[in-house]
């Protein structure tokens, strides 16, 4: 549960997370006494401070192949967050004998979006058992649907949304050379799930920039120049990584 805030030294850009987030809390609260969408997430428990300090979540937006992953990778070296992949997450659940195994292999291979329900109850159970307090959430989430899932059950919105932003040419030519043996990286599939990022993804990137939430980064480029772009995004977040 987060801590109320007495002091009045606090920047108002780490105050106006935390009303933000209280007033998030508050509203989940009564919204789990009022509202029976979302009772089914009942077993699910809004997030806790770790050690004294607030969770820090970026969430990790673009299309497929837009290099969210790989960017994951350099970000958690150089400023230590734990990275969480959604579809990471569902693949693992898939192959673990889960009651939602078939459902999810269904949804992939499809390039649909798998319901919040179970989404949600994945990324908290991770952010939950990490000892980490800072978060990318990569991959997620996938629709406003997602978006309102996780706001609510969380009692948390993101501080930063960072969205590469790539072409499709690059990103159908990246997807279909990754082979990594992805159910999902064929060229029928890739258009399902272009189709699906325009539909329901954007309109949670459009949500969050009228927020001022999102950081834009041109996704075209090497590795190391598309770094260039995100490390500043988090450096002038250094503050807010501790903040009770
Ligand atoms: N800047 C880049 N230039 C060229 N290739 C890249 C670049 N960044 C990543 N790649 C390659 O493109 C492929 C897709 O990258 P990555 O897996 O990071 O994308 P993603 O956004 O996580 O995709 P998905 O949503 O499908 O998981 C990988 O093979 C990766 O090595
Ligand atoms: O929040 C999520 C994240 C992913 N999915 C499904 O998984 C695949 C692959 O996701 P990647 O982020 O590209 O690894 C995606 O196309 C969806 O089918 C999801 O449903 N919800
Ligand atoms: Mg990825």
């Amino acid at each position: 549960m987060w801590r109320k805030v007495t002091s009045t030294s606090f920047s108002s850009l780490k105050s106006s997370l935390f009303f933000t987030r209280l007033h998030l809390q508050q509203a989940s609260k009564h919204n789990a006494a009022s509202a029976s969408a979302v009772s089914r997430f009942a077993t699910i428990a809004p997030l806790q401070e770790k050690d004294g300090r607030c969770p820090f979540i970026t969430f990790v937006l673009g299309g497929p192949g837009s290099g969210k992953g790989t960017q994951c990778i350099k970000i958690v070296e150089t400023f230590g967050f734990k990275h969480l992949s959604a579809g990471d997450l569902l693949r693992r659940e898939m192959v673990s004998n889960s009651e939602y195994g078939s459902m999810i292999l269904n949804t992939i291979k499809e390039g649909r979006i798998v319901p919040s329900e179970v989404t949600v109850k994945l990324i908290l159970k991770e952010m939950e058992s990490s000892d980490n307090h800072k978060f990318l959430i990569d991959g997620f989430p996938r629709s406003e649907e997602n978006r309102i899932a996780f706001e609510k059950i969380s009692g948390a919105e993101p501080d930063v949304v960072l969205f590469f932003d790539c072409p499709e040419d690059e990103m159908v030519k990246r997807v279909l050379s990754r082979n990594q043996g992805r159910i999902d990286d064929n060229i029928d599939t890739i258009k399902k799930r272009l189709k699906v990022f325009e539909a329901l993804n954007l309109p949670v990137i459009d949500y969050y920039a009228k927020k001022g939430k999102v950081h834009r980064i041109n996704a075209v480029g090497t590795v190391d120049e598309i770094f260039e772009q995100v490390k500043p995004v988090f450096k002038a977040c250094e503050k807010a990584f501790n903040r009770s």
